[in-house]
């Protein structure tokens, strides 16, 4: 039914609220494709506008206040301006959500097997027996090996790691086509986080299930994702295959935010440094939004700047970049 068409295309989508000191463009023209089976990772500074792109995939704009321009497509779908009781058929059957925090995911007062049961049936057809069946071998896909006392667990009495394992078992309760991971692990400290990163490649891997993941961290998405698209105040200035970007970074930004990384990362000569603030999104520049910041901006920067392919998938926005620049 998905078609053979990207899970998820979002086509320059653009998004403004209006707020007391006037009207903040937070995304600019931002286009993102993932493909089924396809683990792509969306990277940026804190306020750069990843969590509202995850808002926008699950239709959870808010409606006064907010205007949006492009198109947002879940398998096949377009969801901007879609009604909310097909938008609710949507999430949670056939797109599912990880957030940071599992605490606020899970309500503190049910038991986890009655909490994990309770969604397969509300989004399938299965009966009592059969739920609960599912439920226990969602979580030992999870590698929970104690399965019986987590589904009679509390919240509360289970440990960060396995509290999000629970939730991305949940997420795959109702074998979601598409699944958006909002800094899924930043709760939880570098062992646990890299398990349970392992953990949620391998559940999507094997569903063939598309997955976006939202990150500040570019070491989350250097082991888990097939490609990156990196963000910079609502704007998408370099993208392509995670190693690739990760080695032959293009953009100024992206250089920026690899040099602010421990040593590997780095690349060779970070030319922009990212102790200026970002712009704001009201009444923000023309043009490249990173023209401020950056050491190299040259006159032509108040325009935006289209692609550049550096070489397979990989591609920045970026003028220096430009043929016939010296770069
Ligand atoms: N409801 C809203 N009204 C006005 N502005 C908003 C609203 N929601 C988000 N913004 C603004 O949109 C921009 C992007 O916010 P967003 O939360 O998407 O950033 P982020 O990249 O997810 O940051 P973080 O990593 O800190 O979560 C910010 O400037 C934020 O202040």
């Amino acid at each position: 039914m998905s078609g053979a068409g990207p899970a998820i295309a979002i086509d320059r989508l653009s998004l403004a609220f209006d707020t007391p000191a006037g009207r903040a463009e937070v995304l600019d023209a931002l286009s993102i494709a993932v493909a089924p089976g396809e683990i792509v990772g969306l990277i940026g500074e804190s306020g750069s506008g990843k969590s509202v792109t995850a808002t926008a995939l699950l239709g959870l704009l808010p409606g006064r206040g907010c205007s949006t321009g492009g198109s947002v497509r879940v398998l096949g779908e377009e969801l901007l301006g879609l009604g909310e009781r097909r938008l609710e058929e949507i999430r949670g059957a056939r797109i599912a959500m990880i957030f940071q925090e599992p605490m606020n995911a899970l309500n503190p007062l049910l038991r986890i097997g009655g909490q994990l049961t309770g969604v397969i049936r509300r989004h399938t057809s299965a009966n009592r027996a059969e739920a609960e069946a599912r439920a226990r071998e969602l979580l030992a896909d999870m590698q929970i090996r104690d399965v019986d006392r987590v589904m009679r667990a509390y919240p509360f009495m289970l440990s960060g790691g396995m509290r999000q394992r629970v939730l991305i078992a949940m997420a795959f309760a109702c074998g979601p086509e598409v699944l958006v991971a909002d800094e899924p692990t930043t709760a939880l400290d570098v062992t646990v986080q890299a398990q349970v990163l392992r953990l949620l490649r391998d559940m999507a891997r094997k569903r063939g299930t598309a997955v976006l993941l939202i990150t500040h961290d570019i070491g989350v998405v250097r082991h888990l994702c097939d490609r990156i698209y990196v963000i910079h105040a609502g704007q998408i200035v370099e993208q392509g295959p995670t190693a690739a970007v990760i080695a032959g970074a293009a953009h100024p930004y992206t250089r920026a935010l690899l040099a602010s990384l421990p040593e590997r990362f780095a690349p060779r000569e970070p030319i922009a440094s990212l102790d200026a603030p970002a712009v704001s999104p009201v009444a923000p520049p023309p043009g490249c939004r990173f023209a401020p910041r950056c050491a190299e901006a040259v006159a032509d920067c108040s325009a935006r700047p289209g692609w550049t392919g550096i070489g397979d998938g990989h591609q920045a926005a970026c003028w220096r970049l430009q043929p016939g620049r010296e770069a």
